[in-house]
């Protein structure tokens, strides 16, 4: 019987220090998050970052738990439900950290029978910070723990037209009544270092901007590219001209130089340029989660309405979006029969 594993990054258990804690622990120990040699890693991130980041983690997701708990969890659980009413197939939803663990998605999978499984990163992009650590940890706990499961992966959908459109829907939507002179596509940063890592070439990706924009192979990943790609799909779709819409990246830790341009610059830059009233998409995220609703919709607001902006609004991820959810069902449905996953 085949099965459907749903992956996203995961939260804290609650928003206070003592749970956030363990939390980032277990993130910012991963290697390809935190990608310096093992012994550096844990001088960084337990001798510095731990020292003081949980408190500050905490009192952010202070701000936008939901009486049900973290939004990302949330609404990556009413995503499942919803799935689970248009396939037949069990559909199991894990995160990559925290206490929603992947071994119990597949433990969950496995009593219902499944011996082939369909794991889904909810990531548009590949990233080996995103993407890349849930295929590698998935597999893993597959080995370790279910040796007899055989897991084929969904490949990275930040091109896919089906996704676009379904995108650039949902966006139109959030737009509605809004009037805007700029949309800003804030998709989450990762260190520049990562970029030149992912690269199989070793050599095409430099941060010059015209790699991103010339073909090569390195594209299948490279998150700057397809961060791009993305943006420059949804504009053509919406049928909006080049200069309403541009991409920044959120999100940031201190000492390496991550992608630019940063988000926060931007949002201090734009009014001076007459830019005042802005629309911005944060297409990183299949779900809201901290860094939309606090970073973006909350302290973005507030950081561009105090640098001269009129008016702003963050629009909200796809989340449950009932097209959303009937895409994925398609893609699976598609899997189960055919054994076809998404083309471009
Ligand atoms: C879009 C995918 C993501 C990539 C790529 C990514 C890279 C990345 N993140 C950090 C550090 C932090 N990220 C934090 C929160 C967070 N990150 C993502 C997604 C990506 N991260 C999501 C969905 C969330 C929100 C989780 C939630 O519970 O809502 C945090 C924790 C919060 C905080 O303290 O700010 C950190 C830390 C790094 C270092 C990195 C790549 C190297
Ligand atoms: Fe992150
Ligand atoms: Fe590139």
């Amino acid at each position: 019987m085949k099965g459907v594993l749903l992956v996203n990054l995961g939260s804290p258990d609650s928003p206070t220090a003592k749970d956030v804690k363990p939390y980032l622990d277990e993130f910012l120990m991963d290697e390809r998050v935190i990608d310096v040699p093992k012994l550096l890693r844990n001088i960084l991130v337990r001798g510095i970052i731990l020292q003081t980041r949980p408190k500050k983690s905490a009192e952010a997701y202070s701000k936008i738990w939901w009486e049900e708990g973290s939004p990302l969890i949330v609404l990556s659980e009413r995503f499942t439900d919803k799935l689970r009413e248009q396939t037949k197939l069990p559909v199991a939803l894990g995160m990559r950290y925290g206490s929603m663990t992947i071994k119990n998605a597949l433990q969950e999978l496995k009593n219902k029978g499944v011996v082939e499984v369909l794991l889904v990163p909810l990531y548009p992009h590949y990233a080996m910070s995103s993407y890349e650590t849930v295929v590698v940890k998935a597999l893993e706990v597959k080995d370790a723990f279910f040796p007899e499961l055989k897991i084929t992966t969904l490949p990275a959908f930040y091109k896919n037209t089906d996704y676009i459109r379904v995108l650039s829907d949902s966006i139109k939507e959030g737009l509605k009544d809004f009037e805007y002179d700029h949309i800003l596509f804030s998709y989450h940063g990762i260190p520049e270092r990562h970029i030149r890592k992912s690269d199989p070439t070793k050599f095409h990706c430099k941060i010059d901007g015209s790699c991103c924009h010339t073909n090569s192979v390195a594209h299948h990943t490279c998150y700057r590219h397809q961060c791009y790609k993305m943006t420059e799909l949804v504009r053509t779709q919406m049928n909006l001209p080049e200069d309403k819409v541009s991409v920044s990246f959120q999100s940031r830790l201190p000492n390496d130089p991550w992608l630019k341009p940063y988000t926060d610059f931007e949002f201090e830059r734009f009014p001076k340029e007459g830019k005042k009233k802005l629309a911005v998409v944060t297409p990183a995220f299949v779900a809201d989660c901290l860094e939309t609703l606090e970073e973006i919709a909350m302290e973005g607001k507030h950081q561009f309405m105090e640098a001269g902006g009129e008016a702003y609004k963050h629009i909200p991820c796809l989340n449950d979006n009932d097209a959303w959810v009937s895409l994925m069902a398609q893609w699976i449905d598609s899997w189960e029969k055919d054994g076809v996953l998404p083309h471009y």
